[in-house]
C-alpha cells in the first residue's frame, strides 16, 4: 500500500482553499490508502517541469494538487495546492530530492540560488585577503553537510557572510543550518552534531529519487497521514505548527532514552518548551499503573499556558501528566505532610524585617536594610542554608563580598528573621520549598515517575534538591528528570546555582538548541546585543556560547526611538500601535506593550483602541478577545506576540533589567518598537 506524506506548507494553507477543493483533497489522500495504482488517482506528469518526479492531480475545476512521486519506493508527497496555473508556475522550476547523506526530504530553485549570489557579484567587493570559510570546504564535504549536488557551484560562489546570507533562503534549511555552523567556527563533524544532534541512523537513499526511507526519518517538513482520523486532525484549522513537525535536533531530545538526567538548553525562542512538551507526552505513553508524568515550571501563567496546550498534543494521555508550577507543588507537599501554611505576603515581610533591623540585635551593626533583606532572599532562603557554619564556607556568586567577621554578623539578623516568621506562623515561599524538599528527602510523598522542569535557570538551590527528590534519580530508573532552562533569562534568582550542587548530574546529557522559531533573526541579533559583555551560564556553573544560533526567518529591524518627554513617548506608541492595526497584517490582540503605562494606555482608549491587562495566573484569552496587551516583563514571560513595543528602555548596567529586557524583546516574532527617555519628566 502507498504512503501519502503532507508537506508543512498544504496544512498552512488548507484552511484557504474552498470547501469543494477541500473535500477533494481528502478524497485523493484516501485513495493513497486503499487503492493507490496511478490510474485511480490519475496523477499527470508535467512534462514542462524541470523535476521529471513531478505530477498533478485535479482537485477541483481549476485547482491542482502538486505531487512527487517516488523513483524508488511507495511514498509520495502532496507538497502544493492552487490553481491550474499558479500551481504549475510553483513546480515549474524546483528540484525535489532525498539528500543521498543526510536522508532529508529536499526542495531547492537552482536557478534562484544561483541568482542571488550572481546578483552579489555586481557589486564591487574589496579584494577578499583570505578564501571564504566555506571554499575550504571540498565538494564532498559540501553534499556530505547536505548541500545538494545541484547546489554546489552556487555554494562555490560566496566569497563572503552577506553573499552566503543571500543565499542561504534558498538553500534546504538543514544543510543552510549546518554551513551556518561552519561559517560560525565549527568543523563539520561539530556542525552536524550541533545543528542536527547527529545524522538518523537509518539507511540512506540510493538516488535523489527513492523516497523508501523518508517516513522513517525526522522530516522537518513533511507529515506521514496515518489514516483518516489523523488526517482530519492535521488539517484541522487550528493545529499549531509544532505539534506536528519538530526539527530533527528537538525529536532527538524527545526521544532521547537516558539513563540519568539530561538537559536542554538554549536561547529564548528555540523550541525548548515545545520539546519539552513532546517529551512529556512521549513519557506518558511509557507510564505503568499509576505512574505519572510531572512537568513544573517557574511561574504561574507558564504552567498555565502549557497546561492548555497539553490538553492539544496529548489528549489520550493527559491523565497521566500533572502541570503545575514550583510554588503550588510546594504548598501541595507541605500540605499533605503537615497541613497548611501561610504564605508571608510582601506586607507581612515588610513588617519582619523593620521589627529585625530595630532589634537589640540589630545595632551597632553597620548593614543597610535593603542589603540584609536581598542577602536573605537571595542567598540563605532560597539555598536553604539553616547554619552558620553552612553561611560562612558557602559560595555567594554574583554577591558583594562578606569578610567571615560581617558574615558571623549578618548571620544574627538571619535568625531573628526566621524567629519573627515563626513567631508569627508564617512561611516565606522559599522557607515554603525547604520544607516540602525536606518531606520529599524523608520519603513522606509518593513522587512522580517521570519529572520535566521548565524554567530552571530561576531555580535556587532548594527548588533543585526538591525537583532531585520527587525524581526518581536515586533509584536509577531512565529518564528521571529534564531540565529545561535558558540563563540568558534569569529574572527571578539572580544568584545562578549549578545543578551539580543539588545532586543532579547531568554531564554528557547535556544538549543546547540554536534554531530560533519566534523571533526574526533582526529581533533576536538586537536582542543579543543587549546582553554583550555579560556572561550567560549555562545552568551548571560554565559559561555558554550562542556559537551557531539562528532565526529561521527575517523581519523588519527592532525600531529605536527616544524621547525627551512622556508626551513625545505616548505619540510614538500610539503611531507605531495605528500603523500596525491599520497594515491589516497585525490584530490588536496580537500586540503587547511593557511594562504598563498608564499614559499610553489611556491615549490608546481615547484613540479608539482597547487594552487588555495580562493577569496573574490566567491564560491569554487570545483572538476571542481583542485589545492591546498590556503587562510587566515578568508577566510577559514565556509568552510570545507578533508586536512588542518596551516603554521604558535604558542603556542600564543593573543585571536585572538587561535581563528582563532580553524577555521582553524576545517576546517578539515580527516587530519590536524599543522607546529610550532621553530626559525630562517621568511618569
Ligand atoms: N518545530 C517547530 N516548528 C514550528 N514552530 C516551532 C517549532 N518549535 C518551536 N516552535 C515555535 O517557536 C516558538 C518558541 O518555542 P518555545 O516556546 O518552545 O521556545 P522556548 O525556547 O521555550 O522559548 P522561551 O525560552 O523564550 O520561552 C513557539 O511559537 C513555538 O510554537
Amino acid at each position: 500500500m502507498a504512503k501519502m506524506m503532507l508537506h508543512r506548507d498544504v496544512l498552512k494553507n488548507f484552511g484557504k482553499l474552498p470547501a469543494k477543493v477541500q473535500k477533494k483533497v481528502y478524497e485523493l489522500t484516501y485513495k493513497f490508502e486503499s487503492d493507490s495504482t496511478q490510474a485511480s488517482i490519475h496523477l499527470e506528469p508535467i512534462e514542462a517541469a524541470k523535476d521529471k518526479k513531478v505530477r498533478s492531480a485535479r482537485v477541483g475545476l481549476d485547482y491542482r494538487a502538486i505531487v512527487i512521486a517516488p523513483e524508488k519506493g511507495d511514498t509520495y508527497l502532496l507538497m502544493h495546492i492552487d490553481h491550474h496555473d499558479e500551481a504549475y508556475q510553483w513546480c515549474m522550476n524546483k528540484q525535489f530530492e532525498a539528500h543521498m547523506a543526510l536522508g532529508t526530504f529536499q526542495v531547492f530553485d537552482v536557478e534562484l540560488a544561483e541568482q542571488s549570489v550572481r546578483d552579489a557579484e555586481t557589486i564591487e567587493y574589496e579584494a577578499e585577503t583570505e578564501a571564504y570559510v566555506l571554499q575550504k570546504l571540498s565538494d564532498k564535504e559540501l553534499f556530505q553537510a547536505g548541500v545538494p549536488e545541484a547546489l554546489i557551484p552556487a555554494i562555490r560562489a560566496v566569497r563572503n557572510d552577506d553573499d552566503f546570507e543571500r543565499l542561504s533562503d534558498y538553500l534546504p534549511p538543514e544543510a543552510g543550518q549546518i554551513l551556518f555552523g561552519i561559517a560560525a567556527g565549527m568543523t563539520l563533524d561539530d556542525a552536524l552534531n550541533e545543528m542536527l544532534g547527529g545524522l538518523d541512523e537509518i539507511e540512506k537513499p540510493t538516488t535523489p529519487g527513492d523516497f523508501s526511507h523518508l517516513a522513517d526519518m525526522t522530516n522537518m517538513d513533511l507529515v506521514l497521514v496515518q489514516g483518516e482520523e489523523h488526517l482530519q486532525e492535521i488539517l484541522s484549522e487550528d493545529i499549531e505548527e509544532w505539534r506536528i513537525f519538530l526539527h530533527p535536533y528537538q525529536r532527538k531530545l524527545v526521544e532521547w532514552n537516558t539513563k540519568g538526567p539530561m538537559k536542554i538548553f538554549g536561547a529564548a525562542g528555540t523550541g525548548k518548551t515545545v520539546a519539552l512538551m513532546h517529551r512529556a507526552a512521549w513519557l506518558a505513553h511509557q507510564c505503568d499503573g499509576d505512574e505519572k508524568v510531572l512537568i513544573t515550571t517557574y511561574t504561574t501563567n507558564l504552567s498555565v499556558t502549557i497546561r492548555g496546550l497539553m490538553e492539544k498534543l496529548a489528549p489520550g494521555v493527559i491523565d497521566k501528566i500533572e502541570v503545575t508550577n514550583l510554588h503550588q507543588l510546594a504548598r501541595t507537599i507541605c500540605f499533605r505532610a503537615q497541613g497548611q501554611a501561610k504564605i508571608a505576603e510582601q506586607d507581612d515581610l515588610k513588617s519582619v524585617w523593620k521589627q529585625v533591623m530595630t532589634s537589640s540585635v540589630a545595632s551597632g551593626l553597620d548593614f543597610t536594610p535593603d542589603f540584609v533583606r536581598e542577602e536573605f532572599e537571595q542567598v540563605i532562603d532560597p539555598m536553604g542554608i539553616t547554619s552558620e557554619d553552612d553561611y560562612l564556607t558557602m559560595v555567594r556568586s554574583g554577591r558583594p563580598v562578606l569578610k567571615r567577621k560581617q558574615r558571623r554578623q549578618i548571620w544574627k539578623l538571619f535568625v531573628e528573621a526566621r524567629r519573627q516568621l515563626e513567631y508569627r506562623r508564617l512561611v516565606t515561599f522559599d522557607g515554603l520549598i525547604h520544607q516540602a524538599r525536606l518531606v520529599a528527602e524523608k520519603g513522606e510523598f509518593p513522587g512522580y515517575r517521570y519529572v520535566l522542569v521548565d524554567e530552571t535557570q530561576d531555580f535556587g538551590l532548594e527548588a533543585l534538591r526538591l525537583i532531585a527528590a520527587i525524581s526518581p534519580l536515586k533509584e536509577g530508573l531512565n529518564n528521571p528528570l529534564c531540565v529545561v532552562g535558558d540563563g540568558h533569562q534569569r529574572i527571578y534568582n539572580t544568584v545562578p546555582v549549578p545543578m551539580s550542587r543539588a545532586g543532579i548530574d547531568v554531564r554528557g546529557r547535556s544538549r543546547r538548541l540554536k534554531i530560533n522559531y519566534r523571533t526574526s533573526e533582526e529581533i533576536r541579533n538586537w536582542a543579543h546585543g543587549v546582553l554583550q559583555g555579560m556572561s550567560i551560564d549555562d545552568l551548571d556553573g560554565d559559561d555558554v556560547a550562542t556559537q551557531g544560533d539562528r532565526s529561521v526567518f527575517h523581519g523588519p529591524k527592532p525600531q529605536l526611538v527616544k524621547c525627551s518627554s512622556d508626551d513625545e513617548m505616548v505619540d510614538a506608541v500610539v503611531t507605531w500601535v495605528r500603523g500596525l492595526t491599520e497594515s491589516g497584517d497585525i490584530a490588536t490582540h496580537e500586540i503587547c506593550l511593557t511594562p504598563p503605562n498608564s499614559k499610553v494606555i489611556n491615549a490608546l482608549e481615547s484613540n479608539g483602541l482597547g487594552t487588555v491587562e495580562l493577569k496573574a495566573r490566567q491564560a491569554d484569552p487570545g483572538q476571542e478577545e481583542g485589545g492591546i496587551r498590556f503587562g510587566t516583563k515578568k508577566r510577559i514571560k514565556g509568552l510570545e506576540f507578533k508586536a512588542v513595543a518596551i516603554l521604558d528602555f535604558g542603556d542600564s548596567d543593573n543585571v536585572l533589567e538587561r535581563f528582563e529586557n532580553y524577555v521582553a524583546a524576545t517576546r517578539a516574532r515580527q516587530q519590536l518598537l524599543v522607546v529610550a527617555k532621553t530626559t525630562g519628566e517621568k511618569e
